[in-house]
């Protein structure tokens, strides 16, 4: 692609690589804004997967003809390519490809906290969770006999770090934690939580769902022992997720889903693992789904996360104070002017956040409407439900413009 060494992106040479952005409804081209939930595919990822199948396909890790080795030499590249994306030094070892990242989420909460967790144990959350975290961790707490307790989020929906400090204490086992709220865009400090955590001897999940795929991350400056996202959130296919974790805690975890690929050795009596990370890899993979996330990781390194990071908060910003100026409508996450991820949630006056969706998709114009699993949260909040406009590296200020005169319909349809 090929991005000239600019502060902006190149959004409509971006694009051209998204032609699902042409389609219209109703006589109007889509304005997609509901990244956070999904977001689309690149033409050349798309044509990574159609080139895997027309001519590479075979299954992995056993097979001795050339298919079946260009597959797994493919396949499993493309978890170094993964691990380097997050700068995961561990490389393939660190990373394990799941569906997703509830997948992920699943894998250590069952892999770890069912066999480590007991009744003296704490996993301390945030109230500002997705559900893949907080009922994972909820439910293998009440299994366990731990005890789960959450982090308090302030009125400007960042994190109470005082509350953090109190209640990260010497009986905490595990702190799961979303680095950027998918309801809030609040970014949490979670290098700084994962001092707190390890100072108290406990690990650290980082959510990295909204993260990973929007600005840089680096696992190992973090110092994060796990981490997980998805793929469809960055350019890549649904199917596929990663867990990152540390190569030393994964060698002493037992595997929770058992089969074939897994194992080394087989009797009727007992079964040996395979070395990391295809001990947490039973059956047959995610072969394509992987090759093309490799694919996503090149593409959106070609564009550069800072940039990413900076277009979308741009545009996060500019939606807040378009949003504010009528004074009809409550937005949700820090204010004006503090860092946020790309994505505002709001709801207006009189309107339910599902009735707003509907009438902005009569404009095509597609926003999120909901509790975006965050129902916790939302209670909160005070609120059933929220609106959500999330944005990614094709979205323009037009499109903003777009979201807020739609709003504006919606406005004069209850006046
Ligand atoms: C912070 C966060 N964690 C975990 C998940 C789960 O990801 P999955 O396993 O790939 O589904 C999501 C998905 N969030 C949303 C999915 O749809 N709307 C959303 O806000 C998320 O935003």
């Amino acid at each position: 692609m090929g991005h000239a060494e600019s502060e902006v992106l190149d959004v409509e040479r971006i694009r051209e690589d998204f032609p699902i952005l042409q389609r219209e409804f109703g006589g109007e081209q889509v304005v997609y804004l509901d990244n956070a939930a999904t977001t689309q595919t690149p033409e050349p990822v798309v044509e990574t997967i159609a080139d895997y199948y027309r001519t590479t396909n075979a299954n992995v890790h056993r097979g001795l003809h050339q298919l079946s080795q260009e597959a797994s030499v493919a396949y499993e590249d493309a978890h170094d390519r993964v691990a380097e994306f997050i700068g995961a030094s561990g490389e393939r070892e660190e990373i394990v490809f799941t569906k997703n990242t509830t997948e992920s989420e699943n894998l250590v909460a069952y892999a770890w906290g069912l066999n480590e967790l007991g009744p003296e144990d704490e996993v301390v959350l945030t109230e500002m969770e997705h559900h893949a975290s907080l009922v994972t961790w909820q439910q293998i707490a009440k299994k366990t006999g731990a005890t789960c307790r959450y982090i308090r989020v302030d009125e400007d929906g960042t994190l109470d770090m005082d509350h953090a400090r109190e209640i990260i204490t010497d009986d905490t086992a595990m702190v799961s934690v979303v680095h950027v709220s998918n309801t809030l865009g609040t970014v949490n400090p979670v290098s700084e939580l994962a001092d707190i955590a390890h100072d108290h001897d406990s690990y650290i999940f980082v959510d990295g769902a909204q993260s990973v795929p929007n600005r840089p991350v680096d696992v190992e400056a973090i110092d994060a022992d796990f981490l997980a996202f998805s793929g469809h959130k960055m350019a890549g296919p649904t199917g596929i997720g990663v867990l990152y974790g540390k190569k030393h805690i994964l060698e002493e975890m037992e595997p929770y889903l058992y089969g074939g690929e897994m194992i080394k050795k087989v009797t009727f009596e007992d079964a040996s693992w395979n070395d990391l990370p295809w001990k947490f890899e039973a059956g047959t993979p995610v072969i394509a789904q992987g090759i093309a996330l490799a694919e996503a990781c090149d593409y959106l390194d070609d564009i550069g996360m800072e940039r990413i990071q900076r277009h979308e908060e741009q545009l996060a910003q500019y939606t807040l104070e378009q949003l504010r100026e009528e004074g009809d409508v409550e937005t949700y996450g820090p204010s004006v002017g503090t860092e946020r991820g790309g994505l505002v949630s709001f709801n207006l006056d009189s309107v339910h956040a599902h009735d707003l969706s509907s009438i902005l998709n009569d404009s095509a114009v597609a926003i999120r409407a909901g509790d975006h699993c965050t129902q916790p949260l939302h209670d909160k909040m005070g609120v059933p439900a929220s609106a959500r406009a999330s944005f990614y590296i094709y979205n323009t200020r037009e499109e903003v413009d777009k979201l807020v005169s739609a709003i504006d319909d919606a406005r004069q349809l209850f006046a």
